[in-house]
């Protein structure tokens, strides 16, 4: 295959409701999408940076310089380029993984669509469908985050997620537990708020019988997660220190984690999150697939790669509706019975709406070969 032009578009997409974490609230999804123009077709993707680097250092604003300026020079014009030559091509270029996870996605549609294969079949998912969790907000009150659970859970969703900070944490977790039991499958998400001091409040975490407790320390701490572990009962769970299978295979070598949560966007790409999934089932750590408020381009790739059979623990897969009123997909995916359907078409597993997508746009970029 032969690249000859790459677009990037950044988009800028209203939330149904404001999304409150310990790095702070988003109200839209400020993203870049990725087309790739082939000798043999088109492929899209998206980029699931944030608008500022508080999740992790890359954000939107600097995808398409990034792109532009280093990544595409190496890709473009080059002739047989197949989806596992885009990682080696941008090695060179340390870290962006998310822009590089963009244009790798890309690729991998307009490669998949041109030999009519579907991104399951190429998986090897048999999977028919896959459990849909839900990552539920910090809200103002115990009352307005007990309702907010309670809907979902009406909704079907099978595992509950909240977003946790300093100050928003036992008493959230103990609401939710009085409003609805022992038995809903219940985390939590500290996204990198806590501090190795903090462990004895942690500790407190242990009287819910939660699946898991994600990134409680910063990126960079991996230590501090082998102290947690030793102090408390409730597994723990990595996000944005687990980049790439390097860091996860010496993080379990640290013994720093019980439990993965693999997203493509952070890990660089869908080829490396499925490597770390098969590190993960060798060495018996349970994975679950991530989410970053995707549009209904990367949800659909999740829903396929949550179908891989190391996923043991229901993903932050949602309806599109949990974050969107409208998607930028033709077929947007909707949860049916708490799952959503494995897409089998051929591609990524998405549909376009390109006029949705013109209504979103805010930036366009054409580099060409
Ligand atoms: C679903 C979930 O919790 N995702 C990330 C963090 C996150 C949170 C909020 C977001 C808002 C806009 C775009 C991306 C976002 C990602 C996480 O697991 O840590
Ligand atoms: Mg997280």
């Amino acid at each position: 295959m032969r690249i000859e032009a790459i677009e990037l578009r950044r988009v800028d997409i209203p939330l149904v409701t404001p999304f409150r974490t310990s790095f702070g609230t988003q109200d839209t999804r400020d993203c870049v999408l990725v087309r790739v123009v082939t000798d043999v077709g088109e492929g899209w993707s998206e980029c699931v940076t944030m608008p500022w680097p508080l999740y992790s250092a890359e954000s939107s604003d600097v995808v398409i310089p990034i792109v532009s300026a280093h990544m595409a020079p190496r890709l473009l014009g080059v002739d047989g380029i197949g989806p596992r030559d885009v990682a080696r091509l941008l090695a060179p270029i340390r870290g962006h993984r998310m822009a590089k996870a963009g244009l790798e996605a890309a690729v991998l549609d307009a490669w998949l669509r041109a030999a009519g294969q579907s991104f399951a079949s190429f998986l090897g998912v048999t999977a028919t469908r896959v459990p849909c969790g839900v990552s539920v907000g910090i809200h103002d009150s115990t009352e307005a985050l007990v309702e907010t659970v309670g809907g979902y859970l009406d909704e079907g969703y099978v595992r509950i997620k909240l977003k946790i900070e300093p100050g928003n944490d036992v008493e959230a977790v103990a609401a939710v537990r009085r409003a609805f039991g022992e038995d809903v499958p219940l985390q939590v998400d500290a996204n990198a708020a806590y501090e190795p001091g903090d462990i004895p409040l942690l500790r407190q975490l242990d009287a819910f019988g939660l699946l898991l407790i994600e990134q409680p320390f910063d990126e960079e701490r991996l230590l501090a997660n082998v102290d947690l572990r030793a102090a408390i009962d409730t597994p723990v769970c990595l996000d944005e220190s687990a980049v790439s299978a390097q860091v996860v295979a010496d993080a379990i070598r640290l013994g720093a984690v019980d439990i993965v949560n693999i997203k493509a966007g952070r890990v660089g790409g869908y080829l490396e999150a499925a490597r770390i999934h098969d590190l993960c089932v060798a060495h018996g750590v349970p994975v679950w697939c991530g989410g970053m408020v995707e549009t209904g381009i990367g949800r659909a790739a999740n829903a396929v790669l949550a179908g891989m059979a190391g996923f043991s623990l229901p993903g932050d897969n949602s309806g599109f509706d949990r974050f969107y009123a409208t998607d930028i997909v033709a077929d947007p995916l909707r949860m049916v019975d708490g799952h959503l359907p494995v897409p089998t078409a051929p591609g990524m597993g998405f549909e376009l709406d390109p006029e949705a997508i013109e209504a979103v746009t805010v930036e366009r970029v054409l580099l060409e070969a």
